[in-house]
């Protein structure tokens, strides 16, 4: 009897399987025959009831549910439904619907509970502790994004001092070169993105919070390199039994961070140093003049250091999770041996920035339209992210075709996929979307696109008899690693600037060649859930390392920045 009883509870399950994998593909196929213009994406079939499409979405293989999906659903429905642990989630597939559900109001749509689930399951912060934040404190937050992040003043002097430690990490890594590592004329053989990341990372957070980050908190950069790839578990609820490793990183690096914070409260009194004070961009304790408009304003606000923590851990993840990469993807490019035409262009433009700041070109040059084509794909193939929105009003999504609209009610999840835009087979010019093709934005140069060069400047005429220049075209509108909207990313304009600052000071720096007699192997996607930002390097390529003959260490600072 007990035997029978046992057996029960999976036929039970078994059946209830069934039944929701008939009831969902009837719904389903009622669905898709339904002719309206204006209706809810279809609910895509399942098996598992409530839990949904967990299994499936929760795969970490970067873009391979959304893959799947498209192999069999066509995209020209403009969106689908899923559910995912309880949740309806509406996907939003159509360009034109992604645009305006960015540009929805605040009160229609936004992202306040995919950053709380942010800041409070991946970073520890405490529900009171948001509830102090909410509302008044992240409008205030954003403003401040706003002035000392976005605009091109607050963004001009985060990249100074961005350079002028990375300048420093490059001339710490020069003189270990010089003094013997390796062979004096092949240089070293090194594996670049590790070795990239070792003084970028501590140039941006230096820049950022101040150096007795590093002083109070040693490990941080181990620490924060092993937490990053895990963060996306604590995000989408792994719980502890299954995985105790996020949680045990997430207590460890907010404990560091917590003890960051308190050193520096102590060490001034309780006092933030004015975000404005004229002539300080940066000062030891508190770093630049973001992060102390940032913590005067927590502050203000009764939060806790370890809650301040947990916000200056937010800040640090949108600073180095995504922009390192990048610049680790983009160098590996750059010096890719079958692409021989990129290094030598990218070198052009280099000279060109250096020439610029030395006063030997015209101050406002066209952008530089190779690296920046680069850049754009490196954000096109590399970037995975799930744009976010808790729908609050019900409301209706247009799409291509002007007719059909998607409908979504008040109460649902509403997610844009990068993904899907970014890997569009008809959306892009150049080589198949899956491939990396670094003249994908270039386009034929017009005389509109000319530099204003002065007549007797030979290399400023040379600038401007280029063939190409850089566009995005009509892919612009697919093409949202930012997302958009008001909650679009407040460090685009500096992420930019940092990663052409990250590399060009390589490259200036140091010579970089793939190694003789090794392939040259593009790595492969680090395995992560969708949603981790830009993808990272499941694999690396290892490079030789040599000092350049008259690198930045012999001229004078700020060459670039
Ligand atoms: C390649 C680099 C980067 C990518 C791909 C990226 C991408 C994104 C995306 C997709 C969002 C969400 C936007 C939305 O919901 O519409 C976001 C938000 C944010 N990003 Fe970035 N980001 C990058 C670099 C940076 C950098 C360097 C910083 C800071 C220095 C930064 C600071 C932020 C902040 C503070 C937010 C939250 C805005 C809010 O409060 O809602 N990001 N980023």
């Amino acid at each position: 009897m007990g035997f029978q009883a046992l057996l029960m509870v999976p036929l039970g399950f078994a059946a209830l399987c069934l039944f929701t994998f008939l009831r969902t593909n009837l719904l389903y196929q009622i669905a898709i025959r339904d002719k309206r213009n204006e209706k809810v994406p279809p609910i895509l079939p399942h098996t598992i009831p409530w839990l949904g499409h967990v299994f499936g979405f929760l795969t970490p293989a970067p873009g391979r549910f959304f893959r799947k999906l498209l192999s069999w659903y066509s995209r020209e429905h403009g969106g689908a439904s899923m559910k995912l642990a309880g949740r309806d989630v509406r996907l939003i597939f159509s360009t034109t619907a992604v645009q305006a559900l960015m540009k929805a109001k605040t009160d229609v749509a936004n992202s306040d509970t995919m950053i709380k689930d942010m800041i409070c399951k991946g970073l520890g912060l405490s529900g009171q502790e948001y509830a102090k934040y909410v509302g008044h404190g992240r409008h205030l937050e954003h403003e401040i994004s706003n002035k000392y992040l976005l605009r091109p003043t607050g963004a001009d002097v985060l990249v100074r001092s961005f350079s002028r430690f990375m300048k420093a990490g490059i001339m710490e890594e020069s003189t270990r070169l010089a003094s013997g590592a390796g062979d004096s004329k092949t240089g070293e053989a090194l594996i670049l993105f590790p070795w990239l990341r070792s003084f970028m990372f501590k140039a941006s957070a230096t820049s950022f919070f101040g150096e007795h980050l590093f002083k109070e908190y040693p490990g941080l950069m181990s620490d924060f390199w092993e937490f990053e790839p895990m963060f996306l578990d604590l995000l989408f609820g792994v719980p502890k039994f299954v995985n105790s490793v996020p949680h045990t990183l997430q207590q460890k690096v907010h404990r560091g961070m917590t003890a960051w914070v308190e050193a520096n409260d102590r060490a001034m009194g309780d006092k933030v140093p004015s975000p404005d004070a004229p002539d300080v961009d940066w000062e030891p304790r508190w770093g630049s003049r973001l992060v102390r408009a940032r913590e005067a304003l927590f502050k203000s606000l009764g939060i806790s250091a370890a809650g301040r923590a947990s916000f200056e851990l937010g800040m640090m993840f949108a600073l180095n999770a995504n922009a390192v990469p990048a610049s680790g993807w983009l160098l590996i490019h750059i010096l890719d041996p079958r692409t021989p035409d990129i290094l030598p262009r990218i070198m052009e433009e280099i000279q060109e920035a250096v020439d610029r700041r030395a006063g030997l070109r015209p101050a406002h040059p066209p952008q530089p339209a190779a690296a920046a084509g680069m850049f754009h794909e490196v954000l096109r193939l590399y970037v995975d992210v799930l744009i976010t929105r808790g729908v609050y009003q019900d409301m209706k999504l247009p799409t291509e075709d002007g007719q059909r609209k998607l409908l979504l009610k008040k109460g649902t999840v509403a997610m844009a996929p990068s993904y899907v835009n970014h890997y569009d087979p008809n959306g892009y010019a150049g080589a198949p979307v899956d491939e990396f093709d670094g003249e994908r934005f270039l386009v034929p140069a017009n005389d509109s696109d000319e530099a204003p060069g002065h007549p007797d400047d030979e290399k400023a005429a040379k600038v401007s008899r280029k063939p190409y220049a850089f566009s995005l075209g009509a892919a612009g509108a697919k093409m949202i690693p930012f997302g958009g909207g008001r909650t679009m990313c407040p460090g685009r304009v500096f992420a930019k600037r940092e990663v052409f600052t990250a590399v060009a000071l390589v490259l200036l720096n140091f010579e970089l060649a793939p190694i003789a007699g090794e392939a040259y192997k593009i790595p492969p996607h680090l395995p992560s859930y969708s949603g981790t930002g830009v993808i990272s390097h499941g694999g690396d390529v290892k490079v030789q390392v040599k000092r350049r003959a008259g690198g930045a260490q012999q001229r004078k600072p700020s060459v670039v920045s």
